[in-house]
């Protein structure tokens, strides 16, 4: 299922790798795009925006391209029409003949080769999006294409597109004009002729499939006499078969027939080739490390906001460095993450709770605990980029930044900073003892190792709102006076993390000297231990009285959702800006209020937990929030030993007497279901390899479906490996993959700012990420869904957002109902037994 790099499969006689320009229309799968020419063609790619100055006044375009052998023209949202979202694409077709220079053009690429030499790009009456289909061919040597040499008839090739290549804009090639007579041509000669309106035009490829709605839909051609080819399909898509690649084999090959014939490649002729720049992946331009320029284990001595707060942290560390103090117990099952922070009377305190919530998914549940005066709070807020950290209110250093790029390396500086294997590896800094009293304790490592099993040795817990995540791909959020900070972290010295499958408890604090606390711990553990189940049992459950007071405040408590016309407007709005080809997916969301005064946070998760159980429960109360949440989705997760892991969910049927596993999953396998999620998938192999590389990338499960309380989801995964050098680290991959890529749609950034319009109002924490990033140096964050938020400035306000993927294959009503059926899979599991 992933798509190794081959060992060798460039045909280039020449030992130079090619040097490709690739040409982005607004960030549109290119990694993906970039990735297949680096892996397959071992090409040096150098990318470059649409709206470059470099590209968009002939003179410098023609400077530009005389640096590189070829140009790849990638797809993108919009029209070919539309200046603004071709930017510089038509001057590459003007140029005079001893300027020229190979292009492939891919989708939008493609169109606007073929609406410069006559053709007419119109609407698909049934767009194409995240669909997989057979394409037929004939790019043989016969034909003199050559693109599709060696492809055969099984090429299968995945689809973004709305709109359709017309070669048949002439009255006289149209016969007598209407769609069936063309549709009566499929596979006849004059298919594969040039037509009147664009003689220059060789059509190579079609798409059949669906010639009820469409018609036959052009899916490549070449230019005649200049080296332009361009594809519809999209050859880098996960679900585009061998033929997609070998397409882009033959490109080059094609290509570089023509360089031959021009007296060979432009740089041997003209330039010389710069040794420094390196080979494949390392040309391109990889979003920048949070630590470049900076050394992570070094003492801060500026007074820059990122030193300051990594300087203060350590101020809270022993002189020479950070230990880790812990110890490991075994844990009957039966005492639950929420039981244990009864038992250490945390209930009242800010801390932070990962449940995995008994799910059979999920593994580990982690307790991060403040501590006054001692915990570093750090927070952000998007909407006057106000950064604000310390340890208590009367030491909090509050500062206006540039922008939440500031943000992310004093994340990591801190963490680097309290690594407690210190600079050098090998230098572990941990240190275990034994409680002769505690009659459960396993482990008293004398060698004071760290606990490997651990996932979490302390570091930072909370969330990143949504609104911080368009701010990282420079999306202005709809306009809003959050009370909400965006990015909401406090530094946990004090952690107890549970392996559930091993029944393994580890209390570990940071801070010097914590023994006390450890042992003292380690004492209410053993003391739960001692209790009869039963008695374990009831207390995960919230007291009768508590449960009383929480069923009178809901009992009162007024629901504003979502009504239903608006909603179903907006998804017929949605679908608008997928026929013009603006977007392939679209996640529209909306958010139900719950107005009550007196909800306690803590009661209303334990019944949350207890009703709608995920592997990514979540309770947090840091910073004037609190989140109740039982999210089913990871969003990226990352070990110490550098494997990444995203686990996107699209793709949803809800649990009902008629619905039996067979049929959710015939459902799950419908070419609806299939396609939303096939586009998150290639959005996040686009992410995640823009920052580690393709050949570093790949997909280990592709649409597998999985059940939870209320609903069955259509899931995949996608993984990668961090370099060993520490270039890249996972705090790279998350800033470079927010806001979730299942929760806005694809193309991310159009996307989001469609959404933005229709949506009129901040999503918030949800569709955020929630989780952990660890001194050890892993993370696990999930997208913040099925999940009640709420802002103690509005204490009587609980929101719960809720939505779905929209697809030009949706209605508007199924959409309403899949929102519906989300958000009561957490407003059931919270009225459960209020109302009738
Ligand atoms: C938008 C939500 O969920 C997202 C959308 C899904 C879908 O479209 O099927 C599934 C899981 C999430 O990625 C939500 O739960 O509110
Ligand atoms: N993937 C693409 O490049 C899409 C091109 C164009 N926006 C369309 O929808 O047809």
């Amino acid at each position: 299922m992933s798509q190794p790099a081959p060992q060798h499969t460039s045909s280039s006689p020449l030992e130079r790798p090619p040097k490709i320009l690739y040409i982005d229309a607004h960030d549109s799968f290119a990694n993906n795009i970039i990735g297949l020419l680096t892996t397959h063609l071992h090409a040096h790619v150098t990318r470059l925006p649409i709206t470059s100055p470099s590209l968009t006044s002939l003179p410098t375009l023609k400077r530009t391209i005389r640096s590189y052998d070829a140009v790849v023209v990638g797809p993108g949202p919009g029209h070919p029409d539309i200046a603004a979202d071709v930017g510089c694409i038509p001057l590459l077709w003007e140029l005079d003949s001893e300027d020229q220079i190979p292009v492939l053009g891919v989708c939008l690429g493609f169109q606007s080769l073929c609406l410069a030499y006559g053709a007419s790009v119109e609407r698909l009456k049934r767009a194409r999006h995240g669909i997989v289909a057979r394409v037929i061919h004939r790019g043989g040597e016969g034909m003199g294409g050559g693109i599709f040499d060696g492809v055969g008839e099984g090429l299968e090739a995945t689809m973004y597109h709305s709109l359709h290549v017309d070669l048949y804009r002439s009255k006289s090639v149209r016969r007598n004009g209407d769609e069936k007579e063309k549709d009566a041509e499929i596979g006849g000669e004059i298919f594969w002729e040039p037509t009147e309106t664009c003689p220059e035009l060789q059509p190579l490829a079609w798409d059949v499939t669906d010639v009820a709605a469409n018609g036959p839909v052009l899916m490549a051609v070449r230019h005649k006499s200049r080296p332009f080819w361009g594809v519809q399909f999209h050859p880098e898509s996960i679900c585009t078969n061998e033929g997609g690649r070998k397409m882009v084999l033959n490109w080059w090959a094609c290509a570089e027939k023509w360089l031959e014939q021009r007296g060979g490649r432009r740089m041997t002729r003209e330039m010389k080739f710069r040794e420094d720049e390196g080979v494949g992946e390392k040309t391109v331009r990889f979003a920048s490390s949070l630590l470049d320029g900076c050394s992570p284990g070094d003492s801060p001595t500026s007074n820059s906001p990122r030193s300051h707060l990594a300087s203060l942290l350590r101020s809270a560390n022993e002189d020479d460095g950070t230990t880790l103090r812990w110890r490991q117990y075994s844990l009957s099952p039966e005492i639950t993450p929420t039981v244990l922070v009864e038992a250490l009377g945390q209930r009242r305190e800010e801390y932070v709770l990962l449940d995995s919530q008994n799910h059979p998914s999920g593994r580990y549940s982690i307790l991060g605990l403040t501590v006054p005066d001692k915990t570093m709070r750090v927070t952000y807020k998007v909407s006057n980029k106000t950064l604000q950290y310390g340890f208590n209110k009367s030491n909090t250093r509050t500062m206006q930044i540039d922008s939440i790029d500031e943000v992310w390396p004093m994340l990591q500086e801190a963490l680097s900073l309290c690594d407690p294997r210190g600079r050098g590896m090998g230098s572990s800094r941990a240190s275990s003892n034994r409680s002769s009293s505690s009659s459960i304790e396993l482990h008293h490592d004398a060698d004071a190792e760290l606990p490997a099993d651990s996932p979490f040795w302390g570091g930072f817990m909370g969330y990143i709102s949504y609104e911080a995540g368009l701010e990282t791909i420079d999306v202005t959020p709809h306009a809003y006076s959050e009370t909400i900070p965006d990015i909401n972290f406090a530094f946990m010295h004090r952690s107890i993390v549970i392996d559930h499958k091993t029944s393994c408890v580890y209390i570990q604090s940071l801070l010097p000297e914590d023994w006390t606390w450890i042992t003292d711990t380690g004492r209410i553990l053993d003391d739960l231990s001692n209790r009869t189940e039963l008695a374990a049992k009831d207390m995960s459950l919230a007291s009768a009285r508590d449960n009383e007071i929480l069923d009178r405040s809901l009992r009162t408590a007024q629901i504003h959702r979502p009504s239903e016309p608006t909603y179903r407007d907006k998804v017929l709005r949605c679908q608008e800006y997928l026929a013009t080809g603006d977007s392939y997916e679209l996640c529209l969301t909306d958010s139900t209020a719950i107005h009550s005064p007196g909800i306690d946070d803590w009661t209303l998760y334990k019944r949350l937990r207890l009703n709608n159980k995920a592997p990514f429960g979540a309770f947090l109360r840091l910073s004037g929030v609190s989140i109740v949440g039982s999210s089913p989705e990871r969003f990226l997760s990352w070990s110490r030993t550098g494997a990444c892991q995203f686990r996107p969910i699209k793709g949803t049927v809800k649990k009902s007497a008629s619905v039996t596993r067979e049929k959710a999953h015939e459902i799950l396998r419908s070419s609806k279901e299939r396609a939303e999620n096939l586009m998150i998938v290639d959005l996040i192999r686009h992410d995640l390899s823009g920052v580690i590389g393709a050949h570093r990338t790949w997909v280990s499960k592709l649409m597998v479906v999985e059940e939870y309380e209320t609903v069955y989801q259509l899931v995949s995964v996608i993984e990668g490996q961090l370099p060993e050098d520490g270039t890249r680290r996972g705090l790279d991959v998350l800033r470079a993959s927010l806001p979730p890529g299942s929760m806005t749609g694809a193309p991310k950034k159009r996307s989001c700012e469609i959404l933005g319009n229709i949506e009129r109002r901040p999503r918030g924490i949800y569709s955020g990420v929630l989780g952990y990033m660890d001194v050890g140096g892993a993370g696990d964050f999930s997208v913040v869904i099925r999940t009640a938020v709420n802002s103690h400035v509005q204490s009587d306000v609980w929101h719960i957002g809720a939505g779905g993927a929209v697809t030009i294959q949706s209605t508007d009503e199924g959409e309403f109902q899949e929102m519906e059926t989300k958000c009561s899979s957490v407003l059931g599991a919270l009225f459960s037994g209020t109302r009738g």
